[in-house]
């Protein structure tokens, strides 16, 4: 059977930009992309802004009907309650949220995120209506000893956890190597492909032929227009998420239409 996975490139803000700036690189992005003539069906656009700034995003994609989607960096996994600082799927999905990032390495790093935490907030994503974006990623000890596919399957696994195949399926994951991650140092296109087919394999075992087939899995970690089509030559890799490149529109825009790059 033959799957087709839409490419999706998602742009990680992280701590940047307030709700003013937001407007204006998101109104500039689609500026760029529609003069190029971008084709949304050839790749999937996404924002990831911090909380403050998605009321603002949401206004400007309903207002110009923008065809860019937005989401959020992170999510509770509870529904409401005493739970002070969080912000739940509810309230992501009530502005229009298409998109939500768990488990990505600085908040597994700077704030203790276990799998299990992660599995309970892609649940809580899921059960709104919003597609959590699950990263997995070794750091450069791990890799250099050679145990990057076992870290990431593990974590793959404990990251689905209690989910079922068409959640799963409705899912996407994110491979990241940590030591790629904001430093320049960009896994080759081949270290990408390995560690991707692996955890596609890895689902395939876990959920089924056709949910691993099915289920997109993006690269990320410095990602750059330079870099972004021989990632994307490759067969398991369906995207990438973007952190630093994605606050520089021009960049970013380039990254979008990898497809109409030359493979270097
Ligand atoms: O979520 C995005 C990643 O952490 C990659 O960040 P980077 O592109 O700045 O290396």
């Amino acid at each position: 059977m033959t799957h087709t996975r839409t490419p999706l490139m998602a742009g990680n803000w992280k701590l940047n930009l307030n709700h003013q700036e937001a407007v204006v690189l998101v109104q500039k992005l689609a500026w760029t992309l529609s003069d190029k003539r971008h084709d949304y069906a050839k790749a999937e656009v996404a924002v990831l802004p911090p909380f403050t700034d998605i009321r603002s995003v949401q206004t400007l994609v309903d207002g110009d009907r923008l065809s860019i989607k937005y989401g959020a960096q992170d999510v509770s996994p509870h529904e409401s309650g005493a739970y002070t600082g969080e912000v739940s799927a509810a309230m992501l999905a009530k502005l229009g949220c298409s998109y939500v990032v768990v488990g990505h390495s600085e908040r597994r790093q700077y704030h203790a995120e276990t799998d299990a935490l992660v599995a309970e907030k892609a649940t809580a994503a899921l059960k709104h209506g919003l597609t959590p974006i699950i990263c997995v990623g070794e750091g450069l000890e791990v890799r250099q000893a050679g145990g990057h596919v076992d870290h990431c399957t593990v974590q793959v696994t404990g990251s689905l956890a209690g989910l079922t195949a068409e959640q799963v399926a409705g899912s996407v994951l994110a491979y990241e190597p940590v030591w790629a991650i904001g430093t320049g140092e960009v896994a080759t296109p081949e270290d990408a492909q390995e560690v991707c087919a692996e955890l596609r394999a890895c689902v395939r075992s876990t959920h089924g032929d056709d949910v691993g087939d099915t289920v997109r899995i993006l690269y990320g970690g410095s990602v750059k227009a330079t870099n972004v089509a021989a990632l994307m030559a490759q067969p398991d890799v369906d995207g990438a998420l973007v952190g630093g490149a994605s606050l520089q529109v021009d960049e970013f825009a380039a990254i979008c239409r990898f497809y109409a790059m030359p493979v270097l």
